[in-house]
């Protein structure tokens, strides 16, 4: 029988960061605590969780830097070309065809919002020799609060596993790559004329520690789940929620393997093309990945030899997208 796109809905749980108790962000607090552990229990059971952060990211954010994207991807294709810096896969501009139904465009922009944002405007200067300051703007406040949220979820789930004193350390030894994603469908139908869905982005797991999502309203989001290897397709979170997925490098160094970095793929039916950014926050290139003697015990023994980050990068790119990637690399 042909594979038909997934039929299943799935939603994340979701852990609420900006409640009324406004020192859910400030570390160290009960409140902080109940919500990372909230975080580091839904990392463990699926790999995901929606964290509802309307005050960091407003639904007027989300909406601005989506039709900053709607200008950018319509930029000639020679100028999209030219937006890359030639130094590794994080600054380039790519597309690519992963089924015959659908392609997809990316950017990415390393540590954009870092530093009073350089490296967004030396991106906005390729995109837009005579300038661009709105684009430039929004590109920085968004990329900017979705960094500061990304590392906000790292902490927790370093403090979630009692390793508190740790966390500003490991938090301080990380970059973002701020990626800016467009699918489009080409024969505009949920699956392709062979009965396969319109793949626009290939099963793969995340080689970032986590990666923060939000999406226009064209749903495509998949999840593998059980042991069947089904898809579900992921209901999007709404516009007050963010998704975070976890990465392999996460499932290493800060949980010995106690969390799970899922299997997700992205699927898109229709007409309208579905946008996508997301802040994927990454081990600084030369860190190594490791367990901390903390999160090894006689019942939880080390699961992966510690690794250089870029050796795990150079292994992934070559060929390892797969869930077994990470077992064939470094697995004990
Ligand atoms: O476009 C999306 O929503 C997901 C993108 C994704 O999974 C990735 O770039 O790793
Ligand atoms: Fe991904």
């Amino acid at each position: 029988m042909a594979a038909s796109p997934s039929s299943t809905l799935v939603s994340p749980p979701r852990v609420d960061l900006d409640g009324e108790d406004t020192s859910t962000l400030v570390r160290g607090t009960p409140e902080w605590l109940r919500c990372a552990g909230l975080v580091r229990r839904a990392l463990e059971a699926n790999g995901w969780v929606a964290v509802g952060c309307r005050r960091r990211v407003p639904p007027e954010l989300r909406e601005r830097m989506l039709v900053a994207m709607a200008e950018l991807f319509a930029l000639p294709r020679e100028t999209k070309r030219r937006t890359g810096a030639a130094d590794g896969p994080y600054r380039a501009y790519m597309e690519k065809r992963d089924s015959a139904a659908c392609h997809h465009e990316a950017f990415g922009v390393l540590n954009a919002a870092a530093g009073g944002g350089e490296e967004a405007r030396a991106f906005v200067a390729r995109a837009w020799p005579h300038g661009n300051d709105r684009f430039l703007e929004t590109l920085t406040s968004t990329a900017g609060e979705m960094a500061r949220l990304a590392r906000v979820i790292l902490a927790m789930v370093v403090d979630g596993y009692g390793l508190s004193h740790r966390s500003d350390e490991i938090v301080a030894a990380t970059d973002t790559n701020f990626r800016m994603l467009r699918y489009h469908n080409d024969n505009t139908r949920t699956s392709s004329s062979d009965g396969q869905p319109a793949v626009g982005l290939a099963a793969h797991v995340d080689g970032s520690y986590l990666t923060v999502l939000f999406q226009n309203d064209v749903d495509g989001f998949e999840m593998r789940t059980g042991d069947g290897g089904e898809w579900a397709r992921v209901h999007s979170p709404g516009p007050d929620s963010l998704l975070v997925v976890a990465g392999q490098p996460l499932v290493v160094s800060w949980s010995n393997g106690r969390l799970h970095a899922p299997v997700h793929r992205v699927a898109v039916g229709g007409r309208e093309d579905r946008l996508s950014c997301g802040v994927f926050l990454l081990p600084r290139r030369n860190l190594v990945v490791d367990a901390p003697p903390e999160l090894v015990t006689v019942d939880a023994p080390r699961r992966f030899r510690p690794f250089e980050y870029s050796d795990y990068l150079r292994f992934k790119h070559a060929g390892g997208n797969g869930e077994d990637v990470l077992d064939r690399f470094a697995g004990i």
